[in-house]
């Protein structure tokens, strides 16, 4: 009998006001006109006073007092990390990077390619990493080795020459040696101690110590969130990865224990994020929801049983519909980062749902072994995203620029259409450039 009394939602959908759905399908991430306010002093104040704004805020924020000399990382703390880390968890790291690596590599694409347009006239894409990232690891409700695997790999597979890290630091100043593991291990030296939304605006305009970067990438709180918002014409802040969202999606043949497992995976991040049930069974919704409780209440940490129970309280619950299709039209609508399909026949879906970071495919495939060691992506766009964003992969970090080549017989093939072509659009120079060319 379940010990716990959390009044789990349950929207029954077709009765459900305008009101509470707008709530569900905007959930956290969407209104954070509160934090751009709070973080705008915060960002003003690293753009003018450098480091010592990095340290007063880290002060204020994170409750640690650090010197200028402490925001780096050093060699010996590198040093120290890798002696305190065991050799299973060394192991373990070791074999989400290899998978990780192995699918991120899958995805290069050719350095170049060309093609014939015309006899003489030649067209093509190169390829080329971009300089510079910062890689932002969150750290307030967690720690998160994971997200550095999941976005030090794309850049380093993608051939990023100078990749740094900002994470805020811990209790005792320090960075997690997991983290500072996982960084050597991808051959990455510059890990700075700051996080939250002082530590977009340092990689946004540098500071004596933290270098100016051309791009930020990784997930990160609402205050993160809100500074790359606000500091979007300084640094481009890649995909939008804010609180952590899940559906689960089942019909009358859901195993009812791994259903409400698998719910609980995405709502323990923090209160602020979603874990949806949907389901037409009422069925399978009774069932899960009297497993969710008996999780809940063999939950040894209070804080991520905090965290479960704000959740399913809150943006997240179980959400019944009147049949499958309808399932699958909620979920396209909400655009979820993880969308798990716990049916009979999960291939004869995939293709109906169109906007998800991750789909994950029956009863075996957890969000959480994709979280951390399959290999695809984790950090994927969070708040509807979904609908037009694809996960982090290694294509945020390259770039394409169009080739072309037109030889003399070329040119005189096409000239004629280019120059009438400026002529609709009125630019003379544009055909002259054309027709005074022999
Ligand atoms: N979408 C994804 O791929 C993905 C992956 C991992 C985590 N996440 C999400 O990322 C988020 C991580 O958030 P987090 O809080 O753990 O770490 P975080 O590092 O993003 O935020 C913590 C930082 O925020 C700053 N801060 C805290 N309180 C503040 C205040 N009152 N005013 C201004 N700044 C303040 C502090 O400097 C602190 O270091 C979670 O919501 C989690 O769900 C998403
Ligand atoms: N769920 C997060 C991304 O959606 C990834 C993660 C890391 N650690 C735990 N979970
Ligand atoms: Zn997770």
């Amino acid at each position: 009998m379940a010990l716990n009394t959390v009044k789990i939602n349950r929207f029954i959908w077709d009765q459900t006001s305008e009101e509470l759905k707008a709530k569900i399908l905007n959930r956290a991430s969407f209104d954070i006109s509160e934090q751009i306010k709070l973080i705008q002093p915060v960002c003003e104040g690293v753009r003018n006073n450098g480091d010592q704004a990095i340290l007063d805020y880290t002060e204020k924020f994170d409750r640690v007092k650090l010197d200028k000399e402490k925001i780096a990382v050093s060699f010996e703390e590198f040093s120290e990390a890798e002696r305190l880390l065991d050799d299973e968890m060394k192991e373990v790291i070791q074999y989400a990077a290899r998978n990780i690596r192995r699918f991120h590599e899958a995805q290069k694409p050719e350095p170049m390619w060309m093609m014939e347009m015309e006899k003489g006239v030649m067209a093509g894409e190169k390829v080329t990493p971009i300089s510079d990232v910062a890689c932002y690891v969150p750290g307030g409700k967690g720690s998160f080795p994971s997200v550095l695997l999941m976005l030090g790999t794309p850049a380093t597979v993608a051939g990023v020459e100078k990749i740094i890290v900002i994470t805020p630091p811990n209790k005792e100043g320090k960075v997690d040696p997991a983290i500072l593991y996982a960084a050597k291990i991808l051959g990455i030296h510059d890990v700075y101690k700051v996080g939250g939304a002082q530590s977009i605006a340092a990689v946004a305009f540098g500071t004596e110590t933290i270098p100016k970067c051309s791009k930020v990438i990784g997930p990160g709180s609402s205050f993160v969130t809100a500074a790359k918002l606000h500091l979007r014409e300084y640094i481009d802040s890649g995909v939008p990865a804010g609180p952590s969202e899940s559906i689960i999606l089942t019909d009358e043949h859901a195993d009812p224990k791994k259903a409400a497992l698998d719910l609980l995976i995405e709502a323990e991040h923090g209160p602020d994020s979603a874990a949806l049930l949907v389901t037409h069974s009422q069925e399978v919704a009774d069932q899960v929801e009297e497993q969710v409780h008996l999780l809940i209440d063999s939950l040894n940490s209070e804080i991520r049983k905090q965290f479960v129970e704000t959740v399913l309280t809150n943006y997240g619950g179980i959400i019944v519909t009147n049949n499958l299709h309808e399932s699958i039209d909620f979920a396209n609508d909400y655009a979820p980062e993880h969308i798990e399909l716990m049916v009979e026949q999960p291939f004869e879906l995939l293709n109906e749902i169109k906007n998800a970071g991750e789909i994950l495919l029956g009863d075996y495939s957890a969000t959480s072994l994709f979280n951390f060691v399959v290999g695809p992506n984790h950090t994927l766009p969070t708040g509807q995203y979904a609908k037009t964003i694809s996960a982090v992969s290694i294509h945020d970090f390259l770039k394409r620029s169009s080739i072309g080549y037109v030889t003399k017989s070329g040119f005189d093939t096409i000239k004629n259409y280019a120059a009438k072509f400026a002529d609709i659009e009125g630019f003379e120079t544009h055909a002259k450039a054309l027709r005074e060319r022999n």
